[in-house]
């Protein structure tokens, strides 16, 4: 035998192990990343050497087994597994082949990966029949009677639901569940499960149903699957699931290039963490049924999705301090100071905790044994705490309460996660915040200016606010560390070249809470000048579409500070934008006020990216899908056939290019 037959057969025999103690013992030895990188490693072997293929291959078939616990279903519909990659640039080419392999413009869903067991839900008549897990892909267990002690999955369903067909979806058990199962397993004396993907995993395989409805399971849905369904596309049929009455997260978002999908990827690899329940990745599907249904699968998986997985390595460490950090909103971030730690490569001596909840959430206690976890190039994070090793005499963790910064006592908000400290003119790490905010790339993006010099400046007493930058002096500035005449000149001339900044970015950049740059987008576009926006009531910014009580009063509050609005009588005589320009109002008009439009196909005299903004310029609203409350479809060239369908089906008024610029000109 060869030595690289050898290491296929090593790895194979491996991977069927692992498989086993994942799927059937849930009961897992090595991370899911070291699973992954074996995988793929056998991958590699098996494409250079065609001649050593074999079906029975892990990299063939779907990893699960059947039990001989329950009865065996053979799956109506296959269940497949899914495509993963780990890097961006993975992602990149599926995204190139897709387009490649694809007609007319794709658009992509996406999902978020809920970690947990598969599930394949069949219902009739708006009745749940049965369900199965996924167990090899071809046939899988019938659980029915225990995921009906699941709350979540309706046993009845509401509204214009098929008359069969079948939901599938991933059974989770969300973190506070665990935690509590854990804590009672630890009393009584009994071994802590592992995590909450292979506790859900097991406990759906549990004989005595009345155990499992102990556990406070829950089903997340994300894909039907039948015949005549009522929508074409994979985000619809997310509206639609919800609609009958299932539980399908609210997180995913349709995405119209790859651009958002990275958007979204970045946005959760951070976030994920304050979900009630796991997450390992991002699932990202071709939207159109149509398209995927060209596009197909491979033996183990659809061509038409890709799961993005968030890398994970975990380590035990000891946390031996809790500070707090003070950002320049004055929220307060707990961070965990470790003892050191090697992690993904790193030694790691400092982690998140997110905030009070979370550290009350996880008990997390200073002297406790605490798992440590890195996704990617984020932050640490405490992910739980080996409860086996707590210290009898240790003390639940009692949160600050003054600023570590400037001794104020915080602020915590009703419905809000976080502290605050409502110092923020005294506060210094507000102070410098608030300039490094003001000055990013996307908002002033000033050159030849960055965080470190402005901490300088901050330091030395040169500013104490955004718009004493505009006051510099390059005689003032040129004593600074590691300041030369080139930097000084190029400091002070990229200050002056903000000035042309425009208003919306300036807006974003003066750092009232809640006012990211889409809010900044849309409040510039409404108010048009900071006049008009200082003046606004409370009613009516939430008045303005998309705004809501929050960022209402952040913005009203912001107005009222006598130190804000001084600022911003400075900036306004630096010349800096703080109105729309008259080129732009020109452009403006609310002609469209209260229509929604979808756009669809592909257009002669303006892009499709000029059309959305022609529209939104003019008061109008942009949709992906059409529903009974959109008032037109613009319609291109080589639009999906579904697409006119839906529109003449609810009624939709439906206009060609021509017609829209004659609605705006
Ligand atoms: N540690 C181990 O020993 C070990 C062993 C075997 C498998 N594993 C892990 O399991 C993975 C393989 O398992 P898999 O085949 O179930 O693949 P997977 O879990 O990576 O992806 C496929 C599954 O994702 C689920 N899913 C969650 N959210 C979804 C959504 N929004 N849309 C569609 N599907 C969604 C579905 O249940 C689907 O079956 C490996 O990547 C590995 O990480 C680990
Ligand atoms: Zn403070």
């Amino acid at each position: 035998m060869s030595t690289t037959e050898q290491q296929i057969n090593e790895l194979r025999l491996a991977l069927h192990q692992h498989n086993y103690n994942y799927y059937t013992l849930d009961k897992p030895e090595i991370s899911d990343y070291e699973f992954d990188q074996l995988l793929e490693k056998l991958q590699e072997l098996e494409t250079a050497h065609p001649e050593l293929m074999d079906e029975n291959s892990p990299t063939q078939r779907v990893g699960g087994a059947i039990t001989k616990n329950f009865p065996t279903i053979v799956h109506e519909n296959r269940m497949y597994s899914l495509a993963n990659s780990y890097s961006k640039e993975d992602l990149e080419d599926w995204e190139k082949r897709i387009e490649k392999l694809s007609d007319g413009e794709v658009e992509y869903t996406c999902e978020l990966k809920y970690d947990g067991a598969s599930i394949s839900l069949t219902y009739e008549n708006g009745e749940l029949l049965r369900a199965v897990t996924r167990g090899d892909g071809n046939q899988g267990d019938e659980i029915t009677n225990n995921i009906k002690t699941i709350k979540s999955v309706p046993l009845k369903l509401k509204g214009d639901y098929p008359q069969k067909f079948e939901i599938r979806g991933e059974v989770v058990l969300p973190y506070e569940g665990f935690a509590q199962l854990n804590a009672e397993r630890v009393e009584n004396g009994e071994e802590p499960y592992a995590n909450p993907r292979n506790t859900a995993s097991g406990s759906l395989k549990l004989q005595d149903s009345s155990e499992t409805a102990k556990r406070p399971l829950d089903c997340l849905l994300y894909s039907v699957i039948g015949e005549d369904l009522p929508f074409t596309s994979q985000f619809e049929s997310l509206q639609k699931a919800r609609e009958w009455g299932f539980k399908v997260p609210q997180e995913a978002i349709l995405a119209s290039s790859m651009q958002g999908v990275d958007e979204f990827l970045q946005y959760w690899d951070i976030h994920r963490h304050e979900l009630p329940y796991e997450t390992d990745g991002v699932v990202i599907k071709v939207n159109n049924l149509r398209q995927q249904e060209e596009l197909g699968f491979t033996s183990k998986a659809p061509r038409w999705a890709m799961a993005y997985k968030f890398k994970t390595e975990q380590e035990e460490t000891i946390l031996e301090s809790i500070t707090y950090q003070v950002g320049r909103t004055g929220a307060i971030t707990p961070v965990a100071n470790l003892k050191p730690v090697q992690l993904a490569g790193t030694t790691v001596k400092r982690a998140s905790l997110h905030n009070a909840d979370q550290i009350e959430k996880l008990d997390i206690r200073v002297g406790d044994a605490v798992y440590v976890e890195k996704g990617g190039e984020i932050i640490p994070k405490i992910v739980g705490v080996n409860f086996n090793k707590r210290d009898a005499s240790s003390n639940p963790t009692q949160y600050a309460t003054n600023c570590p910064e400037c001794e104020t006592e915080l602020v915590r908000q009703e419905g809000e996660a976080q502290h605050y400290c409502p110092n923020a003119t005294g506060c210094p790490p507000q102070i410098v915040g608030r300039i490094q905010h003001f000055i990013s790339r996307k908002a002033m993006d000033i050159e030849g200016l960055g965080g470190e010099t402005v901490a300088l400046l901050v330091k030395e007493g040169l500013i104490e606010n955004y718009a004493d930058l505009y006051d510099l002096k390059k005689e003032e500035v040129l004593p600074l560390e590691r300041m030369a005449e080139k930097s000084a000149i190029n400091l002070i001339n990229g200050i002056q070249q903000s000035k042309e900044v425009v208003f919306e970015r300036v807006l974003f950049a003066l750092g009232i809470r809640y006012v990211g740059e889409t809010v900044a987008k849309k409040l510039a576009k409404y108010f048009k000048t900071i006049d008009a926006l200082a003046e606004a009531s409370q009613e009516t910014l939430v008045n303005v579409e998309e705004i809501g009580e929050k960022i209402a009063e952040s913005v009203v509050h912001f107005f009222e500070v006598e130190e804000n609005r001084n600022t911003i009588e400075r900036l306004k005589s630096f010349g800096v934008q703080l109105a729309i320009s008259e080129e732009e109002l020109e452009g403006l008009t609310d002609k469209l006020q209260g229509n929604t439009f979808v756009i669809s196909g592909v257009f002669q005299k303006v892009s499709r990216k000029e059309l959305k903004k022609l529209i939104e310029d003019n008061g109008g609203k942009v949709t992906g899908s059409i529903s009974a409350k959109t008032n037109y479809l613009v319609a291109g060239e080589n639009m999906g056939p579904s697409k006119l369908a839906k529109a003449e089906k609810v009624g939709t008024q439906i206009i060609s290019e021509d017609d829209f610029l004659e609605m705006v000109h």
